[in-house]
Order: C-alpha cells, then sequence, then structure tokens
C-alpha cells in the first residue's frame, strides 16, 4: 500500500472566500510544519486548528496566511494523520499554496485517493465509498437522503447479513458433508438449505425492486419534452425550472440542440431534456437537432408530449403519438389563451389512458395541474425515501442479479436433488458475489478503476 502523503485542493476551482489543500499521509504534519510560521505544530491537540503565515523555506518569501487544521490519525477521514490548510480562495493562492506543499515532500493525490486511503484503511466499505460520490453529486434532496443513508451503512449491513445466511447454509453442508452417515443431519440440511436460500432470495428480490426508483432518485426521470416546432416545448422547460434556460422565440425551429436541464418537481427528480420541434426538414442544422431529438425520445422514462390548440392536428402529430406508443406520457394542450383548432376529439382518442393538462404557458396557466400529473405518474405523489434500503448504484444492481441467479441455481439443484457438493458451489458465488458489493472480494484493478471516478481532492 501507498505510504507517502498524498495532497489535492479540496475545494471547487474558482474564486472563493477560503479554499483547502489538504495532505493525508504520515508526514502530513512535517511537511506543513517546514511551510507554517506560528505554533508548534507537533505540540497543539488533534483537531484544532491554528492562524499562521505561509512562508517557502527556499527564499523565505511569505506565500499566504492561513488557518490550519491538524488531525492526528486514527480519528480521521483517512485514519492517516490530516491536516487542512485553509488559505484565501483565490486562484493562483491556493496553487501557490498547493506548490508549496508539493515542493516541499508531499505528492498530488490521484482522485478519489483520500476516499480511497479510507477504504484500504478500514475505516468505510466499497458501498459506503461510492455513497461519498453519489453525494456529491446528488442533484435533489432525497438523492441526497438516499446517499447519506449507504454512507451511513445501511446497504452494507443488510449486504452483510445476507452474507452471514449463506454461510450458515455452507456450515450445514459442511456437516452433511463431513458426516454423511447421520440420517437426520442430511434431513436437516436438506430443509434448512431450502429456507435459508429461499429467504436470501426473497430480499436480493426485494433490493432489486427498489432498483427502479434508486436509479430515478440518483439520476433523475429522463423525460423528453416532443412536439412539433413552436408549439411552446422551451417555455415548458423554463416554465417548469423556473427559470429562463432554454431560448423562446416566435420562429418555428428555434431549438436547434439537446437542452438538459435538473428540475425538482414536487420532490421528484426530473432529467428534463427540451428538443428540437420534429417535422420533415431541408435545414442541414435542425435536420441534425430533428434526429437527436427521436434519439432523447427513444431513451426517456416520460415523454411530455406538447400540442397547440390555436392550430390543427396534423400528421406529425399523429406520428408523435405513434411513436411514444406505450410509454409513459402526459399530453400537453398548450396556447389556450388562443381559440381553438386542435381536434380535441382526435387527441382524447390517441391518448389512450395518458392525462392531458391544458395549458397556457405564456399566461402561467396549467403549470400546477402539470406538476402534479408528473409528481402522480411516478410515485402517485409519493416519492418516499423512508425506511427503505435502496440499491441506486448500476454497479450494485448488476451484482444484485447475478447473485440472484446464482442463488436460483442453488435452489433449482436443492430442490432437484443434485448433490450436495455441487449446490454449495453456487451458494459460494452467491457470497462471493455480494461481498463484491461491499469491497470484501474485489479485485485491485476494479477498486482502482472505480475510485478513479472521484473528483479529484475528494
Ligand atoms: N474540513 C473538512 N470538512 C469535511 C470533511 C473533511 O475532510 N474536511 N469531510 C470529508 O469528506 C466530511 C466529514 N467527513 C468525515 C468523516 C469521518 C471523519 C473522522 O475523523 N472519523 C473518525 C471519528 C472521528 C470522531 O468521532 O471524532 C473515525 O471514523 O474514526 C472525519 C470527517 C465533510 N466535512
Ligand atoms: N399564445 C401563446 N403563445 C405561447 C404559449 N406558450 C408559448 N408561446 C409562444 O410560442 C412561441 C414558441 O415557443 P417556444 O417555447 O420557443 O416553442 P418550441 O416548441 O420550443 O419551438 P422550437 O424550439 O422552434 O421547436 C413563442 O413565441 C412563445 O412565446 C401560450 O401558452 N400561448
Ligand atoms: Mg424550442
Amino acid at each position: 500500500m501507498d505510504i507517502d502523503t498524498i495532497t489535492a485542493i479540496s475545494t471547487p476551482v474558482g474564486e472563493g472566500a477560503i479554499a483547502i489543500v489538504r495532505l493525508s499521509g504520515a508526514d502530513a504534519i512535517n511537511i506543513t510544519k517546514k511551510i507554517f510560521k506560528g505554533k508548534n505544530l507537533d505540540e497543539v491537540p488533534s483537531h484544532t486548528i491554528h492562524y499562521g503565515k505561509l512562508v517557502d523555506p527556499e527564499t523565505n518569501e511569505t506565500v499566504e496566511e492561513s488557518m490550519v487544521t491538524v488531525m492526528r490519525s486514527p480519528r480521521t477521514f483517512t485514519r492517516e494523520d490530516i491536516v487542512e490548510i485553509n488559505c484565501h480562495g483565490g486562484l493562483v493562492s491556493v496553487n501557490r499554496v498547493l506548490e508549496l506543499v508539493l515542493s516541499n515532500g508531499a505528492r498530488l493525490a490521484e482522485p478519489g485517493e483520500f476516499t480511497k486511503r479510507a477504504f484500504l484503511n478500514g475505516r468505510i466499505d466499497l458501498s459506503q465509498a461510492e455513497a461519498v460520490m453519489d453525494l456529491i453529486r446528488a442533484k435533489t434532496d432525497r438523492a441526497m437522503s438516499v446517499a447519506l443513508k449507504q454512507m451511513d451503512g445501511r446497504l452494507s449491513k443488510l449486504i452483510r447479513s445476507l452474507r452471514q445466511e449463506l454461510i450458515e447454509t455452507v456450515a450445514h453442508v459442511e456437516v452433511n458433508i463431513d458426516y454423511p452417515e447421520y440420517d437426520d443431519v442430511e434431513e436437516m440440511t436438506h430443509h434448512v438449505l431450502i429456507e435459508k436460500t429461499q429467504q436470501v432470495y426473497k430480499q436480493i428480490e426485494g433490493l432489486l425492486q427498489t432498483a427502479k426508483q434508486g436509479k430515478i432518485l440518483r439520476e433523475g426521470i429522463g423525460t423528453a419534452i416532443i412536439g412539433r416546432p413552436n408549439v411552446g416545448k422551451s417555455s415548458l422547460l423554463n416554465a417548469l425550472a423556473h427559470e429562463n434556460k432554454a431560448i423562446v422565440t416566435e420562429i418555428p425551429g428555434t431549438t436547434r440542440d439537446v437542452i438538459e436541464e435538473y428540475v425538482n418537481v414536487r420532490g421528484v427528480p426530473l432529467r428534463l431534456v427540451d428538443t428540437a420541434g420534429i417535422r420533415e426538414t431541408e435545414d442541414i442544422v435542425e435536420k441534425i437537432g430533428v434526429e437527436r431529438s427521436r434519439q432523447v425520445l427513444k431513451e426517456a422514462d416520460l415523454i411530455l408530449l406538447v400540442l397547440n390548440n390555436g392550430d390543427e392536428f396534423t400528421d406529425e402529430d399523429e406520428r408523435l403519438f405513434e411513436a411514444t406508443a406505450g410509454m409513459d406520457k402526459l399530453i400537453i394542450v398548450n396556447k389556450t389563451d388562443l381559440p381553438r383548432r386542435l381536434d380535441i376529439e382526435k387527441v382524447k382518442q390517441l391518448a389512450e389512458n395518458s392525462l392531458i393538462i391544458e395549458t397556457a404557458i405564456i399566461e402561467e396557466k396549467g403549470i400546477d395541474e402539470l406538476e402534479q400529473g408528473i409528481a402522480n405518474i411516478f410515485f402517485e405523489g409519493d416519492l418516499d425515501t423512508g425506511d427503505l434500503t435502496y440499491v441506486s448504484n448500476a454497479r450494485h444492481i448488476q451484482l444484485l442479479k447475478n447473485a440472484k441467479n446464482a442463488l436460483e441455481d442453488a435452489i433449482n439443484g436443492i430442490e432437484a436433488g443434485m448433490p450436495i457438493d455441487m449446490v454449495q458451489i453456487d451458494v459460494t458465488r452467491t457470497w462471493e458475489l455480494l461481498g463484491e458489493i461491499i469491497g470484501d472480494t474485489v479485485h485491485e484493478s476494479l477498486i482502482d478503476q472505480l475510485f478513479s471516478q472521484f473528483c479529484l481532492g475528494k
């Protein structure tokens, strides 16, 4: 394992009042002492902060003034000695402090390396480390609360208990293999095996059932706003975002590219995508936009299909209904301030079970109903992260699916009266797959790859 001292700027790039350069490792305090003029940092109590000047030992030039926090191993974020240098938040000043630390013996940290050390030193497990990243990226309060629970070790605890159950079944099997002469042991084994494996199977299934909501909490509901040019799609995006994000003009074909925006509709996280109005066009730029719109449409979890109340219902509108058949969809009849020319009966007929909502976005009418409609579609208005343990991470979901399959093999084997040591292989495999979620049984290259997705300085 690396034992060198790492450093990085732990605050975002850009101007701020304060920025933090963090050091972690056995030399963190020694390196800081070389550049810090103030109290003797060897003598200050752990978890205390101290004012002083930062001085370049080569030139004796004062580089910065600072507040320095000293935290001694092992009760720290990484379990190593940590120093946090709080300096002024200008771009130049933070970088000079970083350079100073680097030239005095620290190494620049890789992305995620602080959290990786917390993992390698056993303070947190892999799913907790991944939750740290989710927390940073959380777009809504609810996504954040899911991440916080995972960081707290909720998922880990559940996975550990499932693995424990599996180990117990394996133990029973071992007894059976070692003492085949006891008939009642065999009966017992069969009984226990069926019961325990099915119990674990049900819990894995339950976890997987939270995956759809978990994914939505994490990434937002992929929502495509589609419709003919000029019906008011970009106006709709702006209304839901409560901000003028997309350009709105009276010229059809205004939106040429796909515009994405995270919005929070009554606690439901939407990844809202405004698209170029779909029509047959000769304009080359618009053509590409229209192609992209069709692509977005295919990948969406929810469609907001916008129609113009003041215009006739056209073949192009009809084709949009066809293209979105069977998808979760809301029909928005916009521009109800204009006299109706739209064939609403036709719309009702094509809408099937989809809700039709009338809006006049320009007058801010119908937006409330629309927001309620969106909330209802996914969670009957109630997206509750309450007590459930969610899985939201694609890696975890895949591992759970594989574990479920392996356990299914085991259960089928038991029921078909397969030799017990064959069944054991599948049970052990399930145990290993679950272990990968928390990082008990993972390959080093996977660990490197996972942590490299982190932000620098985390
Ligand atoms: N300035 C600063 N703020 C920060 C962080 C940081 O690294 N620096 N964090 C970085 O993400 C978060 C806090 N995360 C932390 C998690 C664990 C420990 C820690 O020392 N844990 C010890 C117990 C400490 C105690 O109880 O006194 C341990 O688990 O052994 C510290 C920070 C958010 N705020
Ligand atoms: N009368 C009326 N006009 C509206 C309403 N909503 C939007 N508009 C106007 O319709 C025009 C087109 O709106 P956009 O939001 O740009 O339409 P779009 O569907 O994004 O258009 P493209 O990007 O060209 O496909 C603008 O002039 C809007 O001000 C409404 O409820 N009533
Ligand atoms: Mg537009």
